[in-house]
């Protein structure tokens, strides 16, 4: 299944050198991004003499030509996203951060990958102090790996000491376990960094390969098993690029660092797979491993897994009692005790509604699964009245077949034996998953995307809520709506979990939503406010081809 295409490709400005080699740098980017159907352009800030293996020389270019080159473009149209790569030197660094200063809102996201030496053993930039905080400063978010991480850190803490015994110092930042991966990342974030993704590729203490990404609120890590032995270069390169691609196709930042790091994981098993071909054929001489193109990605085994990590919960380092694997612990134990299917395989019309008088006016349609959503900022109503109601519709759809999940409140759902119990992702952080499971409740959970369906995923839940699929008058949505376009991805990467899409599904858009393979489609008001439920219950069966 390929992504669906646009009228016109968003664009992407690249800021980097050339690599000669094709392997890295602006090279690499504008095959990335052509790889992900978006308009590349360059601003070229070194020419590099580079083969696979070694770089002989690297060249700046000159500052008003990096002018010129920026002018030019923007006399044309703003990129969605801007991605930096090397910067030969501070007065281009200067010239870049009063550029992106001078950018008027709402600007392009700037991702900054802080290439300082290139892989084929070079140095490609020579930043001083000042003009690498100021960057960090101007840029939406930096990618350093955890060598880059140190030298980034090592610069403020030096400045701590400078100021502090009005000394030089050399002491640097150590990062040698996830605990100084967090310490760092922080240490950029307190000094103006708006974020910050750690890459894991070479955070060896790792036995997976995990990326994390750091706000001042937020704390989430990307796992993949490791690669050992790789020799492909410019997947830093490639990330970055992806990331800003996916920005400027119109992914959440959460979305585009999941599908750029099953971007880059795809591009890496079609080269290493062509590699090892092309020595069993005989046809590699010394050959260097070069990038294929992968595409946009679509195969769930290349998504990594994703844990929130609640921003507060470790917000202190010493709150880390592991210092490895804090990051997909409990997502691995959780992952190999799944919760209890659905009883019933059918799919079907989800009603959802606020009380067991719905409940029981709907029973008679043979519903089958329903859900009792009381919001307690619509309906002020105190906990006893609640537990009533969740109570009542718990005996209603008892003697029946009808599987009856309760909304938000999961202690009450678990003390009346409902049959299972829907969260929120904030839910998460708080209802005892572990109790829900234990009581043998089912439990489904709302997503809003890629990171979302990943992290739930590891829970091994009875269903995954897709939504909102189309703009909905019954929620206020941070998010924008989903389409039918990226629901049927959505589908096809929950695997064999069914799944259930909810948003603004009427009887006209069921048939187009059935046809992703949703198993169930959710609804509120296309019952609710319909003159006759009973009849749109129907109808909303038959138009998405769920009966005769
Ligand atoms: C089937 C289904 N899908 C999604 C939701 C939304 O749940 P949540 O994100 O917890 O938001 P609230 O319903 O609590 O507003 C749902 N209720 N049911
Ligand atoms: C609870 C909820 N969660 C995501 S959209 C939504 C409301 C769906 O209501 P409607 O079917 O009326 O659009």
């Amino acid at each position: 299944m390929s992504e669906p295409e646009k009228a016109c490709s968003p664009i992407v400005w690249c800021v980097g050198g050339s690599d000669s080699s094709g392997g890295a740098g602006i090279t690499r980017d504008l095959a990335t991004l052509a790889d992900l159907g978006v308009h590349g352009c360059a601003i070229v800030t070194l020419v590099s003499a580079q083969s696979h293996y070694a770089m002989t020389s690297s060249k700046a270019m000159q500052l008003s030509l990096i002018n010129e080159q920026w002018q030019v473009l923007a006399a044309e149209a703003l990129p969605l996203c801007i991605k930096i790569g090397a910067i030969a030197n501070d007065a281009q660094a200067k010239v870049l951060s009063t550029r992106i200063e001078m950018l008027s809102v709402p600007r392009p996201l700037i991702v900054w990958d802080p290439v300082l030496f290139s892989s084929s053993k070079g140095a490609l930039s020579n930043l001083s102090k000042d003009v690498i905080k100021q960057l960090l400063r101007v840029v939406d978010l930096v990618t350093p790996n955890t060598h880059e991480l140190a030298s980034l850190a090592g610069i403020f803490i030096d400045s701590e000491i400078d100021n502090a015994f009005e000394t030089k110092s050399e002491i640097k930042s150590e990062v040698k376990n996830n605990r100084d991966v967090r310490h760092a990342a922080k240490t950029l974030i307190n000094s103006g960094a708006k974020s910050v993704l750690v890459k894991g590729g070479h955070a060896r203490w790792q036995h997976n390969a995990t990326d994390t990404y750091f706000t001042d609120s937020e704390e989430i890590a990307f796992s993949q098993p490791r690669v050992h032995h790789s020799e492909l270069r410019g997947t830093g390169c490639m990330q970055a690029s992806a990331i800003a691609a996916f920005v400027a196709k119109g992914y959440s930042i959460i979305d585009a660092l999941t599908l750029a790091n099953a971007y880059v994981k795809n591009v890496r098993d079609v080269s290493s797979s062509s590699y090892s071909q092309s020595s069993l054929t005989g046809s590699r001489q010394s050959v260097p491993q070069v990038p294929r193109l992968a595409g946009f990605p679509t195969n769930r085994d290349a998504f990594p897994t994703v844990a929130f990590i609640k921003s507060g919960a470790f917000n202190s380092v010493d709150g880390c009692k592991t210092e490895s694997d804090v990051f997909d612990k409990h997502h691995n134990e959780r992952r190999e005790k799944p919760f209890l299917p659905l009883s019933h395989t059918k799919r079907g019309i989800y009603p959802v509604v606020d009380s067991a008088d719905w409940i029981e006016k709907l029973l008679p349609t043979g519903v089958e699964t329903i859900q009792l959503r009381i919001k307690e900022d619509i309906s002020p109503w105190d906990k006893a009245r609640i537990s009533k109601e969740i109570q009542r519709a718990v005996a209603l759809t008892k003697s029946t077949s009808c599987q009856l999940f309760i909304n938000d409140h999961w202690q009450l759902a678990i003390e009346h034996g409902a049959y299972g119990v829907h969260l929120g992702q904030e839910d998460l952080f708080t209802a005892d998953i572990d109790a829900i499971r234990k009581a043998g409740l089912r439990l489904g959970v709302s997503t809003h995307g890629y990171a979302e369906i990943q992290r739930v995923k590891s829970l091994a839940p009875s269903y995954i809520a897709l939504g909102h699929i189309f703009a909905t008058k019954t929620k206020d949505m941070p998010s924008q709506p989903q389409g039918i376009d990226r629901l049927k991805h959505y589908v096809d990467l929950c695997g064999g979990i069914p799944t259930v899409a909810i948003g603004g599904i009427n009887k006209n858009r069921c048939k187009a939503v059935a046809d992703t393979g949703a198993t169930h489609i959710a609804v509120v008001t296309a019952i609710t406010e319909a003159p006759c439920p009973h009849a749109a219950y129907h109808t909303l069966q038959k138009e998405a081809g769920f009966v005769e």
